[in-house]
């Protein structure tokens, strides 16, 4: 529990430090005294009770319709604050879930988080905690943080006036014995509301967990809707709509597994807190009701009496009547913490190899061998330095670790040994599967750059150059180009060497120094290839190219040939001992 309140602190706090977090922090305070203006309504509200009950006990006709109208002037007042707070309320929600948005996509983003997290496997569904659950946590939070802070004050008003009211005791002989309970509508009230309390909390206690997997199971389901869309080809040439059909139904059959158990609950409890919430106002009646018959308490007193009561009652109760508010928003801290400490941890990641950035021209790889993540060795490179405006060719039979060695070298995989020494400006990484942002054409070539960055006419120029030309004014839309921000629901329609030839306007857009390029061609014809390479060595003479193929890459010039044999230790062994024989080959091609 304390530790939930910590955490629950720490978001707050990355809320408020956020970008318009003190803002929001500044109306939250004025939603707070809002509450505490509420509060003194209600207090009016009581007394009023008194004086108009009174009123009709005595048939004082003038009396009674003064407090109709004063009922009316006390409820557009509390009407009136409770619209301004809940609307102040939710201009905090607006601020702080924009500072928490902030704070979470700061700390996936950093150190590239994203992708150790999704390859470490611990935090399932980032997408969901950074959407769903900053604004749960915010909505909550803000409603529950004030209701408490709000009771506690209130508790102090009511059971201050319930002390006053209730001057007469309840006496009765019980086994000959004479007992007195003086102030007895004090003491009952909280007795009432903590068998209430132990009740709610013996039935309730499994919601927590019921509702933090039912927000991963929801999250499960809409992401392999995502996957789905997103690889929407392959699974409509595979035929692939029954096995998908499946999966989905699969997922969402794990929602309605846990949401029965949810629901099943929340009927349990329900069973204990409908009737409670049903009583409550009528209880005080009955409790008092011994002095009123007794000639202690006028009407008007019974009623004020009962009114501060319940609102006593109905205070105390509040853990009971948001237990599920709670459970949610205990549930939701606890998603959220976790990912951002998961994601926190990550930035000090250190990877196993050793990476230096030097100010010489050069790339430099030292008894390096790249493991995979249980241990087992892939590539062991004892020596390879590649010089400024040099071609080398990374060769190797499938899986053997080429795509890996690359990431190794970008410094995201962290499993293996040796030192890795890269120049000082930022080399360019093509990965094997090109990545389309959201966009049109034009943001699809020069990203991650903005499209507005270059002149115009620039990246139409460049995307005819590597073979775009049927139809490229249409597939770059209007300039202005649209913003990166912008939904894209309709696919660019790229053929898969379309998208490679995209990537070498990207690669022309960039002109790095230094390009690590993964099966660029993969998908165009030996002639095509050899255009591209021809093209992008005229454009770029002074870059060096590693370029992982199956086939010659030819075009490009001379090449040195780095062959990575396939050499991996028996499978299920953990051993960190190099192996045998280097595992490559130097050749020139
Ligand atoms: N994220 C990962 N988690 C676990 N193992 C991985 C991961 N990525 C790669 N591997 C392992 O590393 C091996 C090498 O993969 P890699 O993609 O580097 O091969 P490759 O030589 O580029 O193959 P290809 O020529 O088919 O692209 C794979 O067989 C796989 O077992």
């Amino acid at each position: 529990m304390i530790r939930l309140i910590r955490e629950m602190a720490w978001l707050v706090s990355l809320a408020v430090k956020g970008p318009g977090g003190k803002v929001g922090l500044a109306v939250f305070v004025g939603v707070f005294l809002l509450n505490i203006v509420s509060i003194q309504i209600n207090l009016k509200l009581i007394a009023w009770n008194a004086s108009f009950y009174d009123a009709l006990q005595k048939l004082d006709a003038g009396a009674a319709v003064r407090q109709v109208g004063a009922f009316f002037v006390i409820i557009g007042a509390s009407a009136s604050v409770f619209l301004i707070a809940s609307y102040l309320r939710k201009i905090v929600q607006i601020r702080w879930r924009r500072a928490l948005t902030s704070a979470s996509l700061d700390r996936w983003l950093a150190h590239k988080n994203y992708w150790h997290l999704a390859n470490d496997g611990k935090i399932d569904n980032p997408d969901q905690r950074i959407a769903d659950d900053c604004r749960i946590f915010v909505e909550k939070f803000t409603q529950e943080g004030l209701d408490v802070a709000g009771n506690i004050i209130a508790l102090f008003s009511y059971v201050t006036l319930l002390w006053t009211l209730s001057t007469f005791p309840l006496a009765f002989t019980i086994a000959g014995t004479f007992v007195e309970i003086p102030r007895y509508m004090v003491w009952a009230a909280p007795i009432y509301v903590a068998i209430g309390s132990l009740m709610t909390h013996v039935l309730g206690r499994p919601l927590k967990r019921l509702s933090f997997e039912q927000q991963k199971r929801e999250a499960d389901f809409r992401f392999s809707l995502v996957r789905m869309r997103e690889a929407s080809d392959e699974v409509a040439l595979a035929g692939g709509e029954a096995a998908e059909r499946r999966q989905f139904e699969g997922r969402f059959g794990r929602i309605i597994d846990n949401w029965r158990r949810l629901i099943g609950r929340e009927f349990v409890l329900g069973l204990f807190t409908r009737p409670y919430m049903a009583t409550v106002l009528r209880i005080p009646l009955f409790l008092a009701l011994p002095a009123f018959l007794a000639g202690k308490l006028t009407l008007g007193g019974l009623m004020q009496i009962a009114n501060a009561f319940s609102n006593v009652v109905t205070t105390l109760s509040w853990f009971i009547f948001s237990y599920r508010d709670l459970a949610e928003l205990a549930a939701t801290t606890s998603r959220l913490s976790h990912f951002l400490r998961a994601a926190d941890a990550q930035g000090g990641h250190r990877s196993a190899f050793e990476h230096v950035r030097t100010a010489g021209d050069s790339v430099t790889l030292r008894e390096v061998i790249v493991r995979d993540p249980e241990g087992r060795v892939l590539v062991h490179l004892p020596d390879l330095h590649i010089t400024r405006g040099e071609c080398i060719w990374l060769s190797g039979v499938s899986g053997v670790g080429k795509s890996t060695l690359l990431k190794a070298i970008a410094g995201l995989w962290p499993h293996g040994e040796g030192r890795i020494a890269t120049p000082l400006d930022a080399p360019f990484f093509l990965s094997q599967r090109p990545y389309l942002p959201f966009g049109d054409l034009a943001a699809a070539a020069v990203y991650p750059n903005d499209p507005r960055e270059f002149p115009p006419g620039w990246i139409e120029n460049v995307l005819a150059k590597v073979g775009f030309k049927v139809g490229l004014a249409h597939r770059l839309g209007s300039p202005p180009f649209a913003s990166e921000t912008e939904h894209r629901d309709k696919p660019l329609g790229l053929s898969g060497g379309e998208m490679q030839r995209l990537m070498i306007a990207r690669l022309l857009a960039m002109r790095p120094n230094w390009a690590f390029l993964d099966e660029p061609t993969s998908a165009l014809d030996a002639q095509a290839e050899r255009e591209l390479f021809l093209l992008l060595r005229e454009m770029l003479p002074l870059t060096t190219f590693v370029v992982v193929a199956h086939r010659e890459p030819a075009g490009l010039g001379p090449l040195r040939r780095v062959d990575l044999a396939s050499d991996r230790q028996p499978s299920g062994s953990l051993s960190t001992a190099r192996p045998q024989e280097p595992a490559v080959g130097l050749k020139t091609a």
